[in-house]
């Protein structure tokens, strides 16, 4: 069956005059009407939990934009908590979570086959949104890559420069290495979990890439992302994976072909003319406006857009920022990168 939806026909290698858009964190704190739905759940968690607001959330910014994608509105903490971890979050300043370091805090964690007691809700939401979303739109299903969830996980919050989860890697490599496998297996059922309801392509986000080197990189960052690609393409054929190994710079050469990623995630850090050359030339590549332009707007904003679409213009592209949207951004900007992506 020829693929009539841009977002698909991307992945799969097509090069389009006008490339799909989407944008990570789309639903978030910039929208007045995700502020309201929030509001209205009581917090954050409860919205994650909550399958009608949670669909709601993801088509507030489909409505409001006309984005080709939609993303699940969750979040990549949800598996340390599917896994038994404590997890709340501190408002004005992030995640808090209760400490993996020791053998008997990961002893304490829940076996893979149970974490669907925990995110059924989340697959609940998938189904709402694979149901109401317009014909057009692509449903994307997203998780953590097992290193930046273990991040969280190690420090009990987000940290500037991995620090706990590095020195656990060099003091216990067996317990920080068992963590990964866990948290890896979790990942393969749940996003399975989500594309068995609808999710019609996966990400997998790997936030803190970037803070590994060399050989730490290829075993920590890429080899659990091939392994995860491989077991969903196992089960799932068809179904396209995006590798988001951000900030990873030289570590992106080749990454599509080291795990089977079908597109690779872009930040801003490296230029897209370096990224067309050594990246795209293996296949679809996503990115990567940097999310500032969203706050500051005007020339600025229409001139780098341009040159984005201009440099992945001979390959595969999706257009997206090259980390999420802050909530500081203004959505008329938004409108205004829409608007440049699509020549209006
Ligand atoms: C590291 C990470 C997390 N979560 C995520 C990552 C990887 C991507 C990245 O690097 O940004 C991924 C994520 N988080 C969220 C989504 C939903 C889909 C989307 O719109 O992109 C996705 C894909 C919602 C969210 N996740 C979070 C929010 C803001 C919460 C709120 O409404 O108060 C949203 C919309 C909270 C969150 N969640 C996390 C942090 C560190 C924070 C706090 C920082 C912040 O406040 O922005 C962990």
């Amino acid at each position: 069956m020829a693929e009539t939806k841009k977002l698909l026909r991307a992945l799969a290698g097509e090069v389009q005059d006008v490339p799909p858009i989407w944008m990570m964190r789309q639903a978030g704190r910039y929208l007045p009407e995700y502020r309201a739905t929030r509001a209205q759940a009581g917090d954050f968690l409860s919205l994650c939990y909550n399958p009608e607001l949670a669909a709601e959330v993801t088509l507030q910014p489909i409505r409001r934009y006309g984005f080709d994608a939609a993303i699940l509105f969750a979040d990549i903490l949800l598996v340390p908590q599917a896994l038994g971890a404590d997890l709340w979050f501190v408002t004005g300043e992030g995640p808090r979570l209760s400490t993996t370091t020791q053998q008997s805090e990961f002893d304490a964690l829940k076996p893979v086959e149970d974490i669907h007691e925990t995110l059924s809700p989340v697959y609940e939401t998938v189904r709402i949104l694979s149901r109401d979303l317009p014909s057009e739109t692509t449903l994307i299903g997203f998780a953590g890559a097992p290193w930046t969830v273990a991040t969280y996980m190690i420090a009990g919050r987000g940290t500037p420069d991995q620090g706990p989860a590095h020195a656990l890697r060099e003091e216990n490599t067996a317990l920080f290495e068992a963590l990964l496998e866990r948290i890896t297996l979790a990942t393969i059922e749940y996003l399975s979990a989500q594309i068995e309801a609808g999710a019609e392509v996966v990400k997998i986000f790997d936030s803190w890439a970037g803070s590994l080197k060399g050989e730490a990189f290829r075993k920590y960052a890429l080899e659990p992302c091939r392994v995860i690609t491989q077991a969903i393409k196992e089960r799932h054929p068809g179904i396209p994976v995006v590798g988001f190994p951000r900030e990873a710079g030289d570590g992106y050469i080749g990454f599509a072909n080291a795990t089977g990623v079908d597109c690779v995630a872009l930040d801003n850090s490296v230029s897209p003319e370096w990224a067309a050359q050594h990246v795209q030339a293996d296949g679809c590549v996503q990115g990567n406006l940097a999310s500032s332009h969203m706050v500051t707007g005007g020339q600025a904003l229409v001139d780098e857009t341009r040159q984005i679409v201009k440099a992945f213009s001979k390959g595969p592209h999706i257009f997206n920022l090259g980390h999420g949207i802050t909530p500081d951004a203004d959505p008329e900007n938004v409108q205004l990168m829409i608007d440049t992506v699509r020549g209006r």
